[in-house]
């Protein structure tokens, strides 16, 4: 979907390397609600996949009061060239052992690979991206239009696997119901040429809910979207991709 050489990135590869930091002493997944009741939402087909109740309103509460202590960045306002506008603070760890727990003492691991679906993952997946994200996005804080990286990375293990990242996870833990206002994550079909004459097709926006798992393809064929600005309360969002065997 993406115009190859076109459009902004996210800027949020591990281009530069961070200093180490010692991992953040994460609250254990709990309460959560059972496997057996959640289920894979294909909201657009081959390229936005939900988990509604992925994580309980209590669990994202409880970790929206655990990472405000964490010491986030606020990001510049002047990107480096060719990255998004992204206006919000952050906190950006490598931490293999949190992002195996969320893939494996949640219900993403069973509701991902339990159907055979190697076309729609772009390959066997094996787990998630160790480099965790966390975002908080005040009143006025907003991440413009932008396409996400498919970047390579190697998941610790004996022997390491080496994978490559092909979906983008989003975990929203705040919600207008939490006092958090705008803040949707908007998504842009493909806009067919100029001088076609077919209409631009409508944006597919996708409202904050806590607790809500969003997966979306990246990469070649991610679809251009921004987060849209909040404009009363605080937004926040863990941020990690899908990882597959290359
Ligand atoms: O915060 C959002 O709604 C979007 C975040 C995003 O696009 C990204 O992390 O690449
Ligand atoms: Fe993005």
């Amino acid at each position: 979907m993406a115009p190859k050489k076109k459009g902004k990135s996210e800027g949020l590869t591990a281009a530069s390397p961070q200093p180490a930091k010692a991992t953040p002493n994460w609250p254990a997944f709990t309460p959560l609600v059972p496997k057996s009741d959640l289920a894979l939402e294909e909201v657009l087909q081959g390229q936005i996949v939900t988990i509604p109740n992925f994580w309980t309103a209590t669990l994202c509460k409880n970790y929206v009061s655990f990472l405000s202590s964490l010491p986030l960045t606020t990001t510049p306002g002047k990107p480096k060239k060719g990255d998004a506008v992204r206006v919000n603070d952050r906190f950006q760890i490598d931490d293999p052992v949190f992002a195996e727990r969320l893939w494996s003492q949640t219900a993403l691991k069973s509701l991902v690979t339990e159907a055979q679906r190697k076309e729609l993952w772009g390959g066997e997946v094996v787990g998630l991206n160790p480099n965790i994200r966390i975002y908080r996005y005040s009143k006025g804080q907003f991440f413009d239009q932008h396409y996400d990286d498919s970047n390579n990375v190697t998941l610790p293990g004996a022997p390491p696997t080496l994978a490559r990242t092909t979906w983008t996870l989003l975990l929203y833990l705040t919600s207008p119901a939490t006092g958090c206002i705008g803040g949707e994550t908007v998504f842009y079909p493909y806009s067919p040429r100029k001088k076609s004459k077919d209409p631009t097709p409508e944006p597919f926006v996708v409202d904050l809910e806590a607790g809500l798992a969003l997966l979306h393809r990246h990469g070649a064929d991610c679809m251009l979207h921004e987060g849209r600005e909040v404009t009363d309360g605080e937004k926040w969002v863990i941020r990690s991709d899908l990882c597959v065997k290359r």
